[in-house]
């Protein structure tokens, strides 16, 4: 039996990729500096896997900041836009990589960034590849050839991992019409062949292909694409050993296809889908030479691998195909896992495995796979043990509230008509009301000043203060421009989860435990281990202390219940709908205790609510249902006078817009303005009845839009939908962006905004 790892996370475990990019874009330390660091973390990356166990230890997971984003590099798909950064300025590669993923203003270039979207159904976000008709495709970047002869020559037995070709075009998007993106596949494959050339002759004879596509419904013409790749890199490269990897949910309907491809070894997902073995078991498969790589420790989760239920999958494949056939593996890459567990105190550590402990795991299977007398089996299976029976999990309070939840909780007092008669008396907002998302910058002072209170630098009261100084500071600034509805700015917030985390019972939170959300971006997810409760408000100390310095209306600030149980990790011990109405329940009683305080306006954000959609349509409704129903129930307590927003980003919502329209929020306000308000068209053929504030600049980018921009946009949206519906506001939050940059968007924004009152 052999072990390997799909990918491993590339932050470093204490985030020195973050910070090394951060100061290069600072202008604080040069290119070389920053490659050092990158050079760095694969070194020990690949040390650590190997010294774990790992045979095949994978090459191309590494990234300055995204995975896509390198593949487009690779294969030269760089748009039109960026030519003149890379002919006439003569950009260096990672700048042209930084300047596509975030955009480029200065030395009097402008260009935009590309668009980011999430990976499938995680928190992972990815720079979607632009495509034209006339698309053209050449090897353009040899980072990974240069990569995987680094790691040789480090003594590695690396494996070169690659987004596979059809998954790539698919992420990808058409920029014009007339073609479909599938059709430039003829154009893309003589590239990869290239590239595998290349690695070829640098050595390499595994070569990994993701292609988690194969999770997704596929048209019969997607199916075919994936059978003509592979069968032309098998005949190109008869000798090559190609692994093909899918991941994050079955087969299903492309299983057929992918037992019959040409390739050494297939990978399963058996944490999401642990019945596809059986299914694949009974099959001629059985009577191939094709190897089955055992996804059986959980990549997305940071839960301890239950063993024996591992040695199960193992054994019974082992004894359908014999022990040569199988390789154990994590269930996807550990991208999505934080690095090491060493580095925590937290009283959960004896249940819990990250990615160093995970490749650990994998190793360990392989050991115990081989039979024989093994102490870590029994330790193994006291952990899991203790963790089912801990008194820490069950309240019966908890569940007894969820039980005797009715309909009646989950709607609110009258339908949307009569709200907004209700709030727009109570509200008194001018046409195209402007509001921001929520957060202000977090500058490096604030950050500062929570790493002091951590350190014990400061005490709470001291803390407060110097909060509320930042607050009131934003609230003075927004009604100086002229900002129709407030915010508080967030500046007691580490995270939009975290926070909310932090202060319910039944969650626990790491030191160390960050995961990349994209680019130089992290998260620190909660780990929901109990039922959950709220044992004291959460947030009306803040929203009323910035309501109480001015007369104009502050918002309310929550994150919403699906958002919460999507961005943390989430119990495997009951059905994640069950935590969802739990957590549903305590933001109920937030929200019900803002109204309460004086709060009229309360915006619940769901921006996960997508992203946890089903890979497979079929598995849509189920989840829908919950998903939305957990939202009503949080935001169905309070008067009809009580303006409840939403706040969507990050995704493709065109196709669960009923479903959006189900949580009955009165205003959402929605990332919009990379894709130009395409999201629109879908809310305007829908007739979407409540208001919207369709994002009218993309928060991502430093890049300050002109006024004529948002114009432009804003025209768009309101010949689809009608004026009184709309708002002005930005695409997300501001967290990540600096002052000087807000300050001049936001009055660019405000003044579009009255501009659009008066012509
Ligand atoms: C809106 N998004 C979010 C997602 N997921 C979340 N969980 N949260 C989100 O907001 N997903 C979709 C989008 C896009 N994704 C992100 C993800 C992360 C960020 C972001 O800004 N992350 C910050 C870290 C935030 C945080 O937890 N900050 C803490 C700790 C700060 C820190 O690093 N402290 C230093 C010490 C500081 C000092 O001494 O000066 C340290 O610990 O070393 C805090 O503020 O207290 C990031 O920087 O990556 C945005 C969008
Ligand atoms: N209120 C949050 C939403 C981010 S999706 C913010 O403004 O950062
Ligand atoms: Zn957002």
């Amino acid at each position: 039996m052999q072990t390997h790892n799909l990918g491993y996370p590339r932050i470093g475990s204490r985030r020195e990729l973050k910070k090394a990019a951060e100061q290069y874009w600072a202008g604080k330390i040069p290119a070389a500096q920053l490659m050092a660091t990158g050079k760095t973390i694969r070194e020990q990356n690949w040390k650590l896997q190997q010294e774990a166990g790992i045979d095949l230890i994978p090459v191309g997971d590494f990234s300055y900041y995204d995975q896509v984003l390198d593949t487009s590099l690779m294969v030269g798909a760089i748009p039109d836009r960026y030519h003149a950064l890379t002919v006439d300025k003569q950009l260096p590669d990672i700048d042209l990589l930084f300047a596509m993923a975030r955009g480029y203003q200065k030395d009097g270039y402008d260009v935009t960034a590309m668009e980011m979207t999430k990976w499938f159904d995680t928190n992972y976000h990815y720079i979607v590849p632009e495509f034209t008709a006339g698309q053209t495709f050449r090897l353009f970047s040899q980072k990974l050839i240069n990569e995987y002869r680094e790691a040789r020559e480090a003594g590695i037995n690396a494996k070169p991992v690659l987004l596979g070709p059809v998954s790539y075009l698919l992420l990808g998007k058409e920029k014009e019409a007339g073609f479909h993106r599938l059709d430039l596949l003829k154009k893309l494959l003589p590239v990869y062949l290239d590239v595998l050339e290349k690695l070829d002759e640098a050595g390499a004879y595994y070569v990994q292909f993701d292609e988690p596509c194969l999770s997704l419904d596929l048209t019969t013409a997607e199916q075919q694409a994936i059978v003509k790749t592979y069968a032309e890199i098998k005949a190109t490269f008869p000798n090559l050993h190609i692994i093909l990897a899918s991941y994050f949910e079955c087969y299903g309907e492309n299983l057929s296809t992918a037992l019959a491809l040409p390739v050494g070894t297939l990978h399963l997902d058996l944490v999401r889908c642990p019945s596809q073995l059986d299914d694949i078991l009974t099959t001629s498969f059985v009577n191939t030479r094709t190897k089955l790589s055992l996804g059986v420790v959980d990549g997305r989760n940071i839960w301890k691998n239950d063993f024996r239920q591992s040695l199960q999958f193992i054994q019974k494949a082992a004894g359908k195909i014999g022990k040569d056939r199988i390789w154990i593996a994590p269930s996807c890459s550990l991208l999505h896992s934080p690095c090491d567990l060493d580095l925590e105190t937290t009283m959960l550590k004896p249940w819990l495995a990250f990615a160093k402990q995970k490749v650990q795991e994998v190793a360990t299977l392989r050991t115990l796979a081989a039979g024989g007398a093994n102490p870590l089996l029994q330790e193994n299976i006291d952990a899991i043990n203790s963790r089912r029976a801990s008194p820490l999990i069950h309240k019966p309070e908890v569940k007894s509230r969820v039980d005797l939840i009715t309909e009646k909780d989950a709607r609110r007092q009258h339908a949307f008509p009569e709200r907004r008669d209700r709030q727009r008396e109570t509200l008194r907002l001018p046409l195209f009301p402007t509001t921001t998302i929520g957060s202000f910058p977090q500058t490096t002072e604030i950050r500062g000043i929570r790493a002091r209170l951590k350190k014990g630098e400061l005490t709470a009261r001291e803390y407060d203060v110097l909060i509320e100084k930042e607050t009131e500071e934003a609230i003075r600034w927004q009604e100086s421009i002229g900002i129709d509805v407030l915010v508080h700015g967030e500046f007691e917030r580490n995270d939009m989860v975290e926070y909310f985390g932090e202060q319910l019972d039944g969650f626990a939170f790491t030191e160390n435990g960050w995961v990349q959300s994209y680019g130089s971006r992290c998260v620190k997810p909660p780990i929901i281990f109990g039922d959950v409760s709220r044992p004291v408000p959460m947030t009306v100390r803040w929203s009323a202390y910035a309501q109480s310095l001015t007369d104009k209306w502050v918002k309310g600030m929550l994150t919403g219940p699906v958002t919460i149980l999507q961005w943390s990790f989430v119990r495997n011990d009951q059905p994640r709908s069950t935590t969802c109405t739990q957590i549903a329940l305590a933001i109920r009683d937030e929200v019900t205790d803002l109204e309460k305080a004086g709060i009229r306006v309360i915006q619940i954000d769901e921006p996960a609510i997508r992203e946890g959609l089903p890979l497979r349509k079929a598995n849509w409704k189920e989840y829908l249902d919950w998903a939305v129903r957990a939202f009503r129930i949080s935001a169905s307590g309070v008067a009809d006078a009580t303006q409840i927003h939403t706040h969507m980003c990050y995704s493709e919502f065109n196709d669960i817009i009923q479903a959006i329209a189900d949580m009955d929020a009165d205003v959402i306000t929605i990332e919009c303005s990379r894709s130009q308000m395409e999201l629109l068209d879908a809310f305007a053929d829908f007739r979407y009845p409540n208001e919207i504030g369709p994002g009218v600049y993309d928060i991502h980018s430093p890049r300050v839009p002109s006024k004529t921009e948002m114009r432009a946009l804003m025209d768009k949206a309101r010949s689809v939908v009608p004026a009184d519906q709309l708002w002005v506001n930005p695409d997300c939050g501001l967290k990540t962006r600096a002052w000087p940059e807000t300050r001049a968007a936001l009055v660019a924004m405000v003044e579009t905004a009255r501009e659009l009152r008066t012509s």
